[in-house]
Protein backbone atom coordinates (compact mmCIF):
# COMPACT_ATOMS: atom_id res chain seq x y z
CA UNK A 1 0.00 0.00 0.00
CA UNK A 2 0.89 3.44 -0.40
CA UNK A 3 1.00 6.52 1.55
CA UNK A 4 1.20 10.05 1.02
CA UNK A 5 1.93 13.22 3.29
CA UNK A 6 1.78 16.32 2.34
CA UNK A 7 2.91 18.93 4.66
CA UNK A 8 3.11 22.64 5.02
CA UNK A 9 5.53 24.24 7.69
CA UNK A 10 6.88 27.71 8.04
CA UNK A 11 9.06 26.90 11.30
CA UNK A 12 9.67 23.24 10.80
CA UNK A 13 7.96 21.99 13.20
CA UNK A 14 5.04 20.76 10.89
CA UNK A 15 7.43 18.85 8.83
CA UNK A 16 9.00 17.32 12.10
CA UNK A 17 5.77 15.71 12.56
CA UNK A 18 5.56 14.73 9.56
CA UNK A 19 8.88 13.15 8.80
CA UNK A 20 7.89 11.32 12.85
CA UNK A 21 4.85 10.14 11.02
CA UNK A 22 6.26 8.77 7.57
CA UNK A 23 8.88 6.96 9.76
CA UNK A 24 6.46 5.11 11.84
CA UNK A 25 4.04 4.35 8.62
CA UNK A 26 6.95 2.98 6.90
CA UNK A 27 6.70 -0.58 8.58
CA UNK A 28 3.53 -0.72 6.53
CA UNK A 29 3.09 1.57 3.47
CA UNK A 30 5.45 2.44 0.98
CA UNK A 31 5.61 6.45 1.90
CA UNK A 32 5.89 9.86 0.11
CA UNK A 33 6.78 12.49 2.21
CA UNK A 34 6.46 15.72 0.33
CA UNK A 35 6.57 19.21 0.90
CA UNK A 36 3.19 20.75 -0.64
CA UNK A 37 5.58 23.49 -2.20
CA UNK A 38 6.28 20.77 -5.12
CA UNK A 39 2.36 20.45 -5.04
CA UNK A 40 2.91 16.65 -5.41
CA UNK A 41 0.33 14.70 -7.37
CA UNK A 42 -1.42 12.37 -4.96
CA UNK A 43 -1.71 9.74 -8.26
CA UNK A 44 -2.00 6.09 -6.65
CA UNK A 45 -2.33 6.77 -2.94
CA UNK A 46 -4.40 4.19 -1.11
CA UNK A 47 -3.51 7.10 2.06
CA UNK A 48 -3.33 10.56 1.98
CA UNK A 49 -2.56 12.85 5.14
CA UNK A 50 -1.88 16.47 4.97
CA UNK A 51 -0.33 18.53 8.14
CA UNK A 52 -0.60 22.25 8.33
CA UNK A 53 0.50 24.71 10.69
CA UNK A 54 -2.62 26.91 12.27
CA UNK A 55 -2.98 30.18 11.01
CA UNK A 56 -5.17 32.93 11.98
CA UNK A 57 -7.54 29.79 13.45
CA UNK A 58 -7.95 27.90 9.94
CA UNK A 59 -5.23 26.74 7.72
CA UNK A 60 -2.94 29.69 6.31
CA UNK A 61 -3.33 32.15 3.58
CA UNK A 62 -1.05 33.69 1.82
CA UNK A 63 -1.85 37.03 4.37
CA UNK A 64 -0.61 35.06 7.58
CA UNK A 65 2.14 33.23 5.58
CA UNK A 66 3.34 36.86 4.89
CA UNK A 67 2.85 37.70 8.95
CA UNK A 68 5.17 34.21 9.24
CA UNK A 69 7.89 36.21 7.42
CA UNK A 70 7.78 38.83 9.01
CA UNK A 71 7.77 36.74 12.09
CA UNK A 72 11.33 35.83 10.83
CA UNK A 73 10.96 32.16 9.41
CA UNK A 74 13.13 31.39 7.03
CA UNK A 75 12.60 27.74 6.53
CA UNK A 76 9.06 28.29 4.47
CA UNK A 77 10.10 31.30 2.92
CA UNK A 78 9.77 31.87 -0.61
CA UNK A 79 6.89 30.50 -1.94
CA UNK A 80 4.16 32.65 0.05
CA UNK A 81 1.57 31.48 -1.96
CA UNK A 82 1.32 28.47 -2.05
CA UNK A 83 0.00 26.06 1.47
CA UNK A 84 -2.37 23.02 2.05
CA UNK A 85 -5.66 25.32 1.35
CA UNK A 86 -4.51 25.85 -1.97
CA UNK A 87 -3.33 22.38 -2.79
CA UNK A 88 -6.78 21.11 -1.75
CA UNK A 89 -8.26 23.33 -4.08
CA UNK A 90 -6.13 21.79 -6.77
CA UNK A 91 -6.88 18.48 -5.61
CA UNK A 92 -9.28 15.92 -7.74
CA UNK A 93 -12.06 13.94 -6.49
CA UNK A 94 -10.40 11.04 -4.23
CA UNK A 95 -13.48 8.88 -3.65
CA UNK A 96 -12.71 6.35 -1.48
CA UNK A 97 -9.20 7.30 -0.30
CA UNK A 98 -7.90 7.02 2.91
CA UNK A 99 -6.96 10.12 4.65
CA UNK A 100 -6.13 12.01 7.94
CA UNK A 101 -5.02 15.39 8.65
CA UNK A 102 -2.75 17.11 11.63
CA UNK A 103 -2.09 20.12 12.13
CA UNK A 104 0.62 22.07 14.62
CA UNK A 105 -0.51 24.59 17.04
CA UNK A 106 -0.34 26.80 19.81
CA UNK A 107 -1.34 25.07 22.96
CA UNK A 108 -4.07 27.66 24.31
CA UNK A 109 -7.33 26.20 25.44
CA UNK A 110 -9.28 29.45 25.03
CA UNK A 111 -7.86 29.90 21.80
CA UNK A 112 -10.60 28.18 19.03
CA UNK A 113 -9.71 27.38 15.29
CA UNK A 114 -7.29 24.06 13.87
CA UNK A 115 -5.86 23.80 10.87
CA UNK A 116 -6.70 20.33 10.82
CA UNK A 117 -10.43 20.37 11.27
CA UNK A 118 -10.38 22.53 7.93
CA UNK A 119 -8.20 20.09 5.81
CA UNK A 120 -10.31 17.23 8.02
CA UNK A 121 -13.78 18.65 6.53
CA UNK A 122 -12.29 19.57 2.85
CA UNK A 123 -10.73 16.36 2.56
CA UNK A 124 -14.37 14.59 3.38
CA UNK A 125 -16.30 16.89 1.20
CA UNK A 126 -13.28 15.13 -1.56
CA UNK A 127 -14.79 12.05 -1.17
CA UNK A 128 -11.88 10.30 1.14
CA UNK A 129 -12.60 8.00 3.95
CA UNK A 130 -11.40 9.45 6.97
CA UNK A 131 -9.31 7.04 9.19
CA UNK A 132 -8.39 9.41 12.45
CA UNK A 133 -10.06 12.55 13.87
CA UNK A 134 -8.15 15.57 13.20
CA UNK A 135 -5.16 16.01 15.33
CA UNK A 136 -3.14 18.75 16.86
CA UNK A 137 0.31 18.91 17.97
CA UNK A 138 1.17 21.62 20.19
CA UNK A 139 4.04 24.08 20.07
CA UNK A 140 4.95 26.46 23.12
CA UNK A 141 4.14 29.59 21.05
CA UNK A 142 4.40 31.41 18.13
CA UNK A 143 7.90 30.57 16.61
CA UNK A 144 8.81 28.27 19.28
CA UNK A 145 8.92 24.15 19.38
CA UNK A 146 6.96 21.58 19.86
CA UNK A 147 6.38 20.50 23.28
CA UNK A 148 8.10 17.80 24.57
CA UNK A 149 6.24 14.32 24.22
CA UNK A 150 4.36 15.72 20.46
CA UNK A 151 6.72 13.14 18.55
CA UNK A 152 5.86 10.48 20.97
CA UNK A 153 2.01 11.47 20.16
CA UNK A 154 2.82 11.69 16.58
CA UNK A 155 3.71 7.73 16.91
CA UNK A 156 0.93 6.45 18.34
CA UNK A 157 -1.47 8.16 15.94
CA UNK A 158 0.49 6.90 12.97
CA UNK A 159 -0.14 3.56 14.52
CA UNK A 160 -3.69 4.12 15.01
CA UNK A 161 -4.05 4.97 11.39
CA UNK A 162 -2.21 2.06 10.24
CA UNK A 163 -4.11 0.00 12.00
CA UNK A 164 -7.55 1.49 11.00
CA UNK A 165 -6.92 1.61 7.22
CA UNK A 166 -5.04 -2.61 7.35
CA UNK A 167 -8.70 -3.72 9.41
CA UNK A 168 -10.27 -2.03 6.33
CA UNK A 169 -8.65 -3.37 3.79
CA UNK A 170 -9.14 -6.64 5.65
CA UNK A 171 -13.09 -6.08 6.00
CA UNK A 172 -13.56 -4.61 2.38
CA UNK A 173 -10.81 -5.50 0.18
CA UNK A 174 -10.29 -3.29 -2.92
CA UNK A 175 -11.99 -3.81 -6.00
C1 LIG B 1 0.93 34.09 11.22
C2 LIG B 1 0.71 33.05 12.29
C3 LIG B 1 -0.57 32.85 12.80
C4 LIG B 1 -0.79 31.89 13.79
N1 LIG B 1 -2.05 31.70 14.25
C5 LIG B 1 -2.27 30.73 15.19
C6 LIG B 1 -3.58 30.47 15.68
O1 LIG B 1 -4.57 31.09 15.29
N2 LIG B 1 -3.75 29.50 16.61
C7 LIG B 1 -2.70 28.75 17.07
O2 LIG B 1 -2.91 27.89 17.92
N3 LIG B 1 -1.43 28.96 16.62
C8 LIG B 1 -1.21 29.93 15.69
N4 LIG B 1 0.06 30.15 15.23
C9 LIG B 1 1.16 29.30 15.72
C10 LIG B 1 1.45 28.17 14.74
O3 LIG B 1 0.34 27.34 14.52
C11 LIG B 1 2.59 27.30 15.26
O4 LIG B 1 3.70 28.10 15.51
C12 LIG B 1 2.92 26.16 14.32
O5 LIG B 1 3.58 25.13 15.03
C13 LIG B 1 3.83 26.59 13.19
O6 LIG B 1 4.08 25.46 12.37
P1 LIG B 1 5.38 25.37 11.48
O7 LIG B 1 6.57 25.36 12.41
O8 LIG B 1 5.25 24.06 10.79
O9 LIG B 1 5.37 26.52 10.56
C14 LIG B 1 0.30 31.10 14.25
C15 LIG B 1 1.58 31.31 13.72
C16 LIG B 1 1.78 32.26 12.75
C17 LIG B 1 3.16 32.46 12.20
Amino acid sequence: MKALIVYESMFGNTEAIAHVVAERLKASFDVTLADVRVMPPVGDADLLIVGAPTHAFSMSRPRTRADAIRHGTTVGAGVPGIGIREYLDYTPWLTGMYAAAFDTRMRKPLLPGSAACKAYRRLHALGCHMVAPPKSFHVVGITEPLIDGEPDQARRWADAITATVLTARRTTPAA
